[in-house]
């Protein structure tokens, strides 16, 4: 396990770059299985989900070539579907929550599949029925072992049908679709997620000569074709570092540039952190965050206290809600953060606590954030990084604190974010990465 040493209450100054998203990422690359053609991909992160996944795919039997630094080429001829029995395929295919979705390309591609329960942050109940009901829906039968926790399903002949998802969930969506492509006939699927990597896949995948109508709104319809051919695709800047960043430079009282921020495909994210006082100005694509003593969150129109809560595209991130909290600390006013999704993500604010914030955990799914005013600043302490995002909370509120801060199991944070200690180092951050 690795750590990271933090001297914190520096200003940063200067300009950033976002990775490739990740999320985004893991549906693109297993999406290459759909074709035996070569797919080429740019601006892959080289982040540990996305390194695994590739992995993954070359385990399968696809050839996997790196042209640079973030240029891949996949071709997948051919698939060893042997392997997928194999213990190494179920200790690596469980290791993240990404995994999943190579259960579409294979159903649709080889008629059957299997698959551990997969991995991903440990931020409560993160169930797999929609994508399950929707295999089924297309004809598909599955079976799940509890004794080794693994699914294996059946799908010789998938046909198009229509299928009103229990939830809008991304990645249940994703895998549906990538199924759907090469189904017989027509598949509706009705409450679609539709969030910007989906609107990626959906445009990549009719590249690649799929059928598919109504991307960008939760009703998509898709015409099955017989084969698809390869593509060049790039991906988006990933909106959650956007938002991480722009978090870091209001908290930590820093001048910062998000450059090629991908403004156009960030919805609500920069309205809420303008919500919570903080100024931005959009130039181009780049993000500019000007140094900010002090930031007031607003309140409703009535005056009633402001809540953030996330919902599904186009609503706001639930992957951004840890970072807004950690962002609020230091504001004037007061704000109840509203988890909706999931059910055990905000635990980590015992931490911040910890550290001198004036927050309250409501019930598992709310905490309210009593803005300190910069009237006191929080102070150092040693801490382990639960998921992924309260990470890179606890990160940034270690950069504004008073003192030394120690974060262990960083492997959470480098799961999603390209090696951040380097890069918040340009910035004149004092991180240390310790080995264990
Ligand atoms: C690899 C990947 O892409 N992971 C993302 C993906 O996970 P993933 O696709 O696993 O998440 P889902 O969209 O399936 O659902 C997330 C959670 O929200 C709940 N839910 C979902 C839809 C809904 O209408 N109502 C509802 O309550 C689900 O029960 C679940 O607990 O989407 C999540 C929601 O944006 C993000 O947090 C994850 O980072
Ligand atoms: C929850 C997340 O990821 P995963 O779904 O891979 O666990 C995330 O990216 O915030």
């Amino acid at each position: 396990m690795s750590s990271f040493k933090i001297q914190g209450g520096k200003k940063l100054k200067g300009e950033i770059i976002p990775q490739g998203a990740k999320n985004e990422a893991l549906q693109i690359i297993a999406a290459t299985l759909l074709t035996p053609e070569p797919v080429t991909i740019h601006r892959i992160p080289d982040i540990r989900d996305v390194n695994k996944l590739i992995e993954l795919i070359g385990d399968l039997g696809a050839t996997v070539e790196k042209l640079d630094s973030e240029s891949y080429r996949f071709t997948a001829k051919e698939i060893d579907v042997a392997y997928l029995e194999s213990e190494e395929f179920k200790t690596k295919a469980a290791s993240l929550r990404g995994s999943i979705m190579i259960l579409g390309p294979l159903l649709a591609r080889y008629g059957a599949a299997k698959i551990p329960r997969p991995g991903g942050d440990k931020i409560g109940r993160r169930r797999l029925d929609t994508h399950f009901l929707g295999f089924e829906k297309l004809g598909a039968k599955f079976h799940y072992s509890a004794k080794d926790s693994f699914y294996k399903i059946d799908a010789s002949n998938l046909q198009g049908c229509y299928i009103h998802l229990d939830e809008a969930s991304v990645t249940g969506t994703a895998n549906i679709l990538m199924a759907a492509v090469l189904a017989k006939g027509k598949t509706t699927i009705y409450n679609a997620a539709c969030e910007p990597y989906i609107q990626q896949l959906s445009k990549m995948l009719v590249r690649m000569g799929a059928n598919i109508n109504g991307i960008g709104s939760n009703l998509l319809t898709i015409e099955g074709v017989e084969s698809l051919g390869g593509t060049v695709h790039t991906l988006l800047p990933d909106m959650i570092e956007v938002g991480s960043f722009i978090g870091l430079a209001a908290m930590t009282q820093s001048e910062i540039t998000v450059k090629n921020a991908g403004v156009d495909h960030l919805g609500l994210i920069p309205d809420v952190f303008r919500r919570l006082g903080i100024k931005l100005e959009i130039k181009g694509d780049d993000i500019h965050i000007p140094e900010q003593k002090n930031y007031e969150i607003d309140t409703f129109i009535d005056g009633s206290i402001l809540t953030v809560a996330d919902a599904p595209w186009p609503g706001f991130t639930p992957d951004l809600l840890s970072i807004v909290l950690v962002t609020a600390i230091q504001a004037k006013g007061t704000v109840l953060i509203h988890q909706k999704m999931f059910e055990s993500r905000l635990f980590f604010v015992d931490k911040l606590i910890d550290m001198g914030a004036q927050i309250i955990l409501c019930d598992p799914h709310r905490a309210t954030v009593i803005g300190l005013d910069r009237k006191q600043q929080l102070k150092g302490i040693k801490m382990s990084s639960p998921d992924i995002r309260a990470g890179v909370s606890l990160l940034i509120a270690a950069l504004s604190a008073d003192g030394e801060s120690v974060i262990s199991n960083v492997e959470q944070i480098d799961r999603g974010y390209q090696n951040i200690d380097e890069r918040l180092k340009r910035l004149g951050a004092d991180i240390q990465r310790l080995e264990q």
